[in-house]
């Protein structure tokens, strides 16, 4: 009977009628995958030919003069920009050219863009309470009450973000440090096996910058992370494995030292620097 009165309930979405999501396959090869992958945009070749591979659980920084392609590469990831040709795979049994840029963030790509963007009227629980929301996952457990799995997972979220002790703050207050890890906090509420984080340091204080450094080394191993960066004090701080962009390719990889002695890019970009 009282499954009858929940099936009346229109506004209730159950477990079954939930799409299962495949879960990523990692076992034999990278989590991200692009292969030849081009672009243009009337006729200017933002992307051409990229090879990008990224291991599971790897943190990666990506870093490139203006107009390299790193924010192009990013779109092409989640869904926002369709290649003209080559291929993106996420784990070996996920096309993500074949997604919709919804199916890819519920297959676990979360994109933190430059500016932050938090609910400033809500609480910094109040906000990771709606990131889960949003999660169609956990949606029926939800719309009953904020069940201890829930509660824990934001106890676990606010701990890893260090914003424990601002849990019942406005978000509006905090400072634009706390904003930038509220919100990757919020795409963490979600259990993304990807995160990509554009530009995380910039406007922030160098005290802020060294606890975002920690934060970003932190989430790496539980989850792959693409980190792209024009502070280069912060990539070194950070940086395992560092691609530069250029023109729209790869045209250095390895660490920080590699990258930074290697010929083309002093002369391209590193270059401009000094
Ligand atoms: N929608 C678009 N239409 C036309 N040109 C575009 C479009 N998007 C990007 N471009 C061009 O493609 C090139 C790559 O741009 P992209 O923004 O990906 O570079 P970026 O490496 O992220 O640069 P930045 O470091 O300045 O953010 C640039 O020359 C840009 O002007």
């Amino acid at each position: 009977m009282s499954f009858l009165k929940e099936l009346a309930n229109r506004d209730k979405v159950f477990n079954f009628l939930i799409p299962e999501v495949s879960p990523v396959d990692v076992r034999h090869g990278p989590i991200l995958y692009l292969e030849d992958v081009s672009v243009s945009f009337d006729g200017f070749k933002a992307i051409n030919n990229l090879n990008l591979t990224i291991d599971d659980g790897e943190l990666r920084c990506i870093i490139g003069p203006n107009g390299a392609g790193k924010t192009t590469m990013m779109d092409i990831i989640t869904g926002k920009t369709r290649p003209d040709t080559g291929s993106v795979w996420f784990g070996s049994r996920h096309n993500l050219l074949t997604k919709s840029e919804p199916e890819i963030a519920s297959l676990g790509i979360g994109r933190k863009f430059q500016k932050p963007t938090v609910f400033e009227a809500l609480t910094v629980f109040e906000n990771l309470e709606l990131a889960m929301a949003a999660d169609k996952r956990v949606l029926p457990t939800l719309t009953a009450v904020l069940n201890g799995e829930c509660r824990d997972r934001i106890d676990e979220v606010l701990e890893t973000i260090g914003l424990r002790n601002l849990r019942a703050a406005l978000a509006g207050i905090l400072s634009h440090g706390q904003k930038q890890w509220l919100e990757i906090g919020m795409l963490l509420m979600q259990k993304p096996r990807l995160l990509l984080v554009d530009e995380p340091v910039a406007g922030m204080t160098e005290q802020e910058m060294e606890r975002t450094a920690e934060l970003l080394t932190t989430l790496a191993g539980k989850q792959s992370v693409v980190v792209v960066e024009h502070d280069m004090g912060f990539v070194r701080s950070i940086a395992r494995k560092v691609t530069v962009l250029h023109q729209g390719s790869v045209l250095a990889e390895g660490t920080m030292d590699q990258v930074s002695n290697h010929p083309d890019v002093i002369k391209v970009y590193l270059g401009e620097e000094t």
